[in-house]
């Protein structure tokens, strides 16, 4: 095993009750009464309390890490439910930040929580995970993964990635300045970012509830083992899991040859191509024009470009579906009439802009997007529709 030296300095003599509420850690060779007064110690600090977020912060709690930040400022949506297990029912509609310290005072009322509620930007992350030993990361995009990658390197910290998608999950270490030379970060895995577009978020493709629970312990697991200096952590590996094989691989991560080291953070918006709509730019329409125009003498052809999936689920009355890969391919076009307006839609605007501009550049001109997606137009139009 290649243990590291342990992250976090004891803390004091435990408790009378920190022995009874711990002592199953207690009797761990690798843990005992050492492990356990490091975690007493330990501030940890956890971006998003989201599908990773959730399992994160309750078996942190539960464990006795001294002092956890949470970094939120969404609030609980029913669609969160289904895998967000820190919020419930009663929660709905509450700032994920505020239901997620409840939960946690319930599990273990003697970890401090402290919540910042704020988006993680630029101005603030190095400030904040400087107040931290350890930095986890349980965001779902690409510009906030950068720029934690970044400001954990400046900040000195090592932090804990996880990501998921459908049925599969991966977990890795970063940690630029890590002992024995063993610093990867996240940009030695991915020096760049996915084209926008190409990689669908769980809002739009679908993530399975449980996995969740598997990546987040695994995240947990890997930040008491670098606060105890426990076994072998994921530094320079990154665990890849497939629930439907229900199969773990770990593949080795090299830090890239002459890989400069990170001095200063970026536009991550920019980097990432998200910070400015595709070029759809005005030829969009709002919801309620577009109610308008299908109840008008010569309504618009209405084409759904999202998945079937999504399609079954909920769908505007009188749309036909093309998904938005046949945009890509070339092979929608010949399913669009060249002489009626077009008016594509997708969930919340994206896709849609982005088969908008396929359409645009094959010459199709009169065609138009819905501003906001399905999304706005239950919103703005429908609210009978459900959403998902
Ligand atoms: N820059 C950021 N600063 C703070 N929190 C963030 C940031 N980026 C993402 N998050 C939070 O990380 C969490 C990610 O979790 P997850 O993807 O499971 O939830 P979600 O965004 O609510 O899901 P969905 O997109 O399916 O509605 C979210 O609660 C989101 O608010």
């Amino acid at each position: 095993m290649n243990a590291l030296p342990p992250l976090v300095a004891p803390a004091a003599e435990l408790t009378r009750d920190d022995i009874a509420r711990y002592s199953r850690h207690l009797l761990i060779p690798g843990i005992g009464v050492g492990g356990q007064r490091r975690l007493k110690n330990a501030r940890v600090l956890v971006i998003g309390a989201g599908g990773l977020g959730s399992p994160v912060l309750m078996y942190l709690a539960a464990a006795g890490a001294g002092t956890i930040g949470i970094v939120e400022f969404d609030s609980v949506e029913m669609s969160n439910l289904q895998r967000q297990v820190i919020h419930g029912e009663s929660d709905l509609g509450r700032p994920k930040g505020e239901s997620a310290r409840e939960s946690i005072r319930n599990i273990n009322p003697h970890v401090e929580v402290r919540w910042h509620n704020l988006r993680l930007e630029n101005r603030n992350a190095v400030n904040i995970f400087r107040q931290y030993d350890l930095i986890v990361d349980g965001t779902d995009n690409f510009a906030t993964r950068y720029l934690v990658n970044d400001a954990a390197a400046l900040a000195g910290k090592p932090y804990v990635w996880g990501s998921i998608f459908r049925f599969e999950g991966q977990v890795s270490v970063f940690w630029e300045d890590a002992p024995h030379g063993r610093g990867v970060t996240y940009r030695d895995l991915f020096p760049d970012p996915p084209a926008p577009g190409t990689v669908p978020s769980c809002a739009e493709g679908g993530v399975f509830g449980a996995l969740c629970a598997t990546i987040g312990s695994l995240m947990a697991t890997e930040a008491i083992k670098l606060i105890t200096g426990t076994g072998d952590p994921l530094l320079g590996r990154v665990l890849v899991y497939d629930a439907l094989a229900m199969s773990f691989r770990s593949l080795g991560l090299r830090r890239a040859a002459g890989a400069p080291r990170i001095t200063e953070l970026t536009d991550y918006e920019e980097f990432c191509g998200t910070a400015i709509a595709p070029s759809a730019g005005d030829s969009s329409i709002a919801p309620t024009e577009l109610a308008d125009l299908l109840s008008s003498a010569a309504p618009p052809v209405l084409i759904d470009v999202r998945e079937r999936t999504e399609w079954e689920i909920v769908r505007i009355e009188g749309a036909t579906l093309v998904p938005h890969s046949e945009f890509d391919s070339g092979a929608a076009l010949s399913q669009l009439p060249q002489d009626r307006e077009v008016v594509l839609y997708c969930k919340t605007g994206v896709r849609s802009a982005e088969a908008l501009e396929a359409l645009h550049k094959a010459g199709l001109k009169n065609a138009r997007h819905l501003r906001g997606g399905l999304a706005a137009w239950v919103k703005q139009v429908d609210r009978s529709l459900p959403m998902y």
